[in-house]
């Protein structure tokens, strides 16, 4: 017997895939470190931010992403007191909305965006444009300006092309800019080769190994009206082990030298990025953040005093971290499929629209069902949605109980990141509602798409 060859030219004889763990004691309780911190059963259901998800369903329908906003606050402020004051700023690619703005301007952090509609989502629910980081491999000459007339904090510039080009709006503008560079280091992060970022072979950054960086340095010194005021770095997301920070942070604090060494200029800051792992399944473990700001600033701290540089203020930028564990994805059960010998297919109203992850990055998650308890004995399914795609699978090895049935509602756990901000509407699937729960009461902070809302993009235009 074979499996699917990859070119996918055999399809017979497909044996059934080894689960890689076996089917847990209890299918009821909820693994620590992966539901939100306000997660807990209460008559069965699943309660989170002190709401049963029943309620949820039933007010505001499903799929539902779900934010424990308490959790989500809780994260942002353990981060903000690991570094210091002002240093850490939120990505907001793993998930923005004014409500999320305004938790991150109430919790005192800063705020990174890449494009010009996160940027435009910022401004418009009224965060400070200081504390707002501009990112973007490939920046347009309208996102630069207008984050130059919004006055934002920072620009990290990614190319040759970006620096001349801000170099022009710059003067044209009578503005000066904080500018940092996006340095990529050479580190191989330990992580999915789509999420990891700071190997030479990708788009982002200036490399420092080809001399590049340098370059780039002496490029922005040579127009006054950009400040130079710091370097750059990321070297992927998801990730666990924090040896790769600690390279990605040596190897800048060396950069730093150089800089100084050659033109006199000593730079007052270091972001070291995102990409703190989180935990998506029992046994993940994820990066303490104090842990990871107590390191970076050891090894900052003794590349500076070695080379005689005064330390320079360090800054993050996480994402997932503070996002990820506090969301999750509330699913209604519909078709269940036995395909005999092989397991059992349970289809949720959601799928690969609203969570691209498992079938991009072949993500793993955790689900269980979550509207009642069920002592029937555990038996191996497929999450999957109900797009034309025999890849849309939302988890991809799933125990359920064996009376799992239409009806019932599954949740997926540490789906805060990286879900909404990447949905879709393949199929013409509308975008679910995202609800936050806190303290017993629960509040829509992203309306439910319509199908009215699709149509519209197509009738605005006129009948052809
Ligand atoms: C420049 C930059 N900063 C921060 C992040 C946030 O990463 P994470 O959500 O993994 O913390 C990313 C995404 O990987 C990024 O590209
Ligand atoms: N979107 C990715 C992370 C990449 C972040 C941007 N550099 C994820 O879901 O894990």
């Amino acid at each position: 017997m074979s499996r699917v060859h990859p070119a996918g030219g055999r399809h017979e004889n497909v044996l059934p895939e080894e689960h890689p763990s076996p089917a847990p004691a209890d299918l009821n309780d909820l693994a620590p470190l992966v539901w939100p911190r306000t997660a807990h059963r209460e008559a069965g259901a699943l309660s989170v931010g002190g709401v049963d998800v029943r309620d949820l369903a039933a007010e505001f329908g499903t799929p539902l992403y779900v934010v424990d906003e308490e959790d989500f606050r809780q994260r942002a402020r353990e981060y903000a007191a690991a570094f210091s004051d002002g240093s850490v700023h939120y990505a907001g690619k793993a998930f923005l909305c004014g409500a999320v703005v305004r938790w991150l301007a109430e919790e005192g952090l800063g705020l990174d965006v890449c494009t010009g509609g996160e940027l435009a989502l910022a401004l418009a629910a009224g965060f400070p444009p200081e504390r707002i980081t501009m990112h973007g491999n490939n920046k347009s000459a309208d996102e630069l300006v207008m984050g130059l007339e919004a006055g934002v904090g920072r620009i990290v510039v990614d190319s040759f092309e970006e620096i001349a080009r801000l170099g022009f709006h710059a003067e044209r503008l009578g503005l000066r800019p904080k500018v940092m560079i996006r340095v990529t280091t050479g580190v191989e992060a330990h992580t999915h080769e789509f999420i990891a970022t700071a190997h030479d072979d990708q788009k982002f950054g200036f490399s420092r190994g080809s001399g590049a960086a340098l370059e780039a340095v002496r490029r922005i010194l040579a127009l006054p009206q950009l400040e130079l005021a710091g370097l750059h770095s990321h070297i992927g997301s998801q990730i666990f082990e924090t040896d790769g920070f600690e390279v990605a942070a040596h190897r800048v604090a060396e950069l730093l030298v150089a800089i100084r060494d050659e033109h006199g200029v000593v730079l007052p800051e270091l972001d070291l990025g995102g990409g703190f792992g989180i935990a998506y399944v029992e046994g993940d473990e994820p990066i303490d953040a104090k842990l990871i700001a107590d390191n970076m600033r050891d090894i900052v701290a003794r590349e500076c005093k070695a080379y005689d540089l005064p330390v320079p203020k360090l800054t993050v930028e996480p994402g997932r971290a503070i996002a990820g564990p506090g969301g999750i994805t509330l699913y209604e059960v519909g078709t269940i499929k036995d395909v005999e010998g092989i397991r059992t297919y349970v289809s949720v109203d959601g799928g690969m629209s609203d969570n691209l992850r498992t079938a991009l990055y072949g993500a793993e998650y955790t689900a269980g069902l979550v509207s009642r308890e069920s002592v029937a004995d555990p038996t191996l399914c497929r999450l999957v949605g109900k797009h034309c795609e025999s890849g849309d699978i939302v988890v991809r090895d799933l125990w359920l109980p064996e009376d799992i049935s239409p009806g019932d509602l599954v949740a997926v756990a540490a789906t805060g990141a990286y879900c909404r901000s990447m949905a879709s509407n393949y199929n013409h699937v509308t975008k679910p509602a995202v609800v936050a729960v806190r303290d017993g009461a629960a509040r829509v902070i992203v309306r439910r798409e319509t199908v009215a809302d699709l149509l519209r993009l197509d009738m605005e235009v006129g009948q052809p």
